[in-house]
C-alpha cells in the first residue's frame, strides 16, 4: 500500500487520476487542488508530507496558461520552480518519491527528430523556461525514486484544452484558421494517468530519470482540428494557415516531438496511437454531453456544459 499525495488534482492530469483512482484500491490517495494544499506555502508542502507519510508525489499542479504567463512570469515562476523546490525538499527529507510532469515546450522547436530526454534544452516561451527551472531544481535536488515525466499537446474531457476548444468553436463558428506548421503529438491526459498509476508508485531509481510520454503518431495543430471536427460530426471548415498568420504573445516550438524508447524499452508499455485515444476522449465527452444535455444529438453540442 502506498500513501499517494495528488497535487493540482483539479486540472486535466490531476482529474483522470482521480477518475482511475478506484482501480487501484490498494492504495491510499490523497488528492488536493490549491484550496487544499497550495504547492506555493512552503510549510503547507512539507507538513503535509510529514503528517501524513506521503510515499509518492504526484505533481499535477502547474501554471498551464502559455499566453498569460508572458505577462504572469513571476506567478508562473513561483508555481513551476519555485513549488517544485519545495516538493522535491519536502521529498528527500520524507524519504517520497516525487513523480513531476514537464513539457515538450521546454525545446526550441527547432530539431527535425525527436528529441531524447537529454537533448539540448531551450524554451522559446516563459511557460517553458518556468518548466525548465522546475526540472532544474528537481534534479538538484535528487530525492531518490524520483522521475520527470515530459508530455505535450494534453486534451482530457476535464479542464480547458485544445479539444474542448475547437468543439466549441466548430459550433460557432463555419470556418476556422488553424496553424498547421507546429508539429507535435497530443496526448490523453486518461493515457498518461494510466501510465502513471501502472508503472510509477514503486520506482527505485537512485538518480532522476527523465522520461518522454506522449501518444504516438505525430500531427500539426491543424490536422488534429480536421480529426476533432470530423470525429464531433462537425461541419466547420479548417483551413491550414503558417504560424506567421496567428500572433499570440508567447512563441510556441515548431517541432515537437519526444522520442520515447527508453520510456518503452524501461517500463514495457505499449503506448496508444492519438487518434484512438482522441475518440475516446469525444466520445467520453458525448457521453458526459448525453447525461447532461437531455436533447443532446451530437458530441459537439455539449461540450459548453463540461467546459470550466
Ligand atoms: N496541458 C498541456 O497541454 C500540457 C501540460 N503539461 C504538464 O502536465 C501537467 C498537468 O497539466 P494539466 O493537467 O494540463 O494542467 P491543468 O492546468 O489542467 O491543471 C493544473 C492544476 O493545478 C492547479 N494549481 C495551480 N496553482 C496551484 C498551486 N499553487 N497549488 C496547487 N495547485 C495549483 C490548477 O488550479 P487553477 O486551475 O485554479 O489554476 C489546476 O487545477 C503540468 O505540469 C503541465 O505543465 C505538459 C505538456 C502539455
Ligand atoms: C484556438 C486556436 C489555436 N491555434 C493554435 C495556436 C497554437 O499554436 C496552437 C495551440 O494553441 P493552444 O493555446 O490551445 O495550446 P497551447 O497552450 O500552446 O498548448 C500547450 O500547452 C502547454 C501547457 C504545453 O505544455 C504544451 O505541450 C501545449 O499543449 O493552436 C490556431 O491556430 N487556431 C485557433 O483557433
Amino acid at each position: 500500500m502506498k500513501n499517494i499525495l495528488v497535487t493540482g488534482a483539479k486540472g486535466q492530469l490531476g482529474s483522470e487520476i482521480q477518475e482511475l483512482s478506484s482501480q487501484y484500491a490498494d492504495h491510499y490517495f490523497h488528492f488536493t487542488d490549491v484550496a487544499e494544499l497550495d504547492i506555493c506555502d512552503k510549510e503547507a508542502v512539507h507538513q503535509f508530507i510529514r503528517t501524513k507519510k506521503v510515499d509518492v508525489i504526484i505533481n499535477c499542479a502547474a501554471y498551464t496558461a502559455v499566453d498569460k504567463a508572458e505577462a504572469e512570469a513571476e506567478l508562473a515562476e513561483k508555481i513551476n520552480h519555485t513549488a517544485v523546490k519545495y516538493l522535491a525538499e519536502a521529498a528527500k527529507e520524507n524519504n517520497s518519491s516525487l513523480i513531476h510532469i514537464s513539457t515538450d515546450y521546454v525545446f526550441n522547436g527547432k530539431a527535425f527528430q525527436p528529441y531524447s530526454p537529454d537533448y539540448l534544452t531551450d524554451p522559446v516561451n516563459r511557460y517553458g523556461k518556468t518548466k525548465l527551472q522546475g526540472e532544474e531544481a528537481l534534479k538538484s535536488i535528487n530525492p531518490a525514486g524520483s522521475i520527470i515525466i515530459r508530455t505535450s499537446w494534453v486534451y482530457s474531457s476535464y479542464g480547458n484544452n485544445f479539444v474542448k476548444t475547437m468543439l466549441r468553436l466548430g459550433e460557432e463558428r463555419e470556418s476556422l484558421n488553424v496553424i498547421y506548421d507546429q508539429v507535435g503529438v497530443p496526448t490523453y491526459a486518461q493515457d498518461l494517468a494510466r501510465f502513471i498509476l501502472d508503472n510509477c508508485l514503486k520506482l527505485k531509481n537512485e538518480k532522476i530519470e527523465t522520461y518522454h510520454y506522449t501518444n504516438e503518431g505525430v500531427c500539426s495543430w491543424y490536422d488534429f482540428a480536421i480529426e476533432i471536427m470530423d470525429m464531433a460530426g462537425l461541419d466547420c471548415k479548417v483551413m491550414p494557415i503558417p504560424t506567421t498568420a496567428y500572433p499570440t504573445p508567447a512563441k510556441r516550438p515548431y517541432y515537437s516531438l519526444m522520442d520515447k524508447t527508453t520510456l518503452k524499452d524501461d517500463f514495457r508499455v505499449e503506448i496508444p496511437y492519438w487518434k484512438d485515444s482522441l475518440k475516446n476522449c469525444i466520445t467520453q465527452l458525448g457521453g458526459q454531453a448525453e447525461s447532461n444535455v437531455s436533447s443532446s444529438t451530437s458530441v459537439a453540442l455539449s461540450t459548453s456544459s463540461v467546459e470550466n
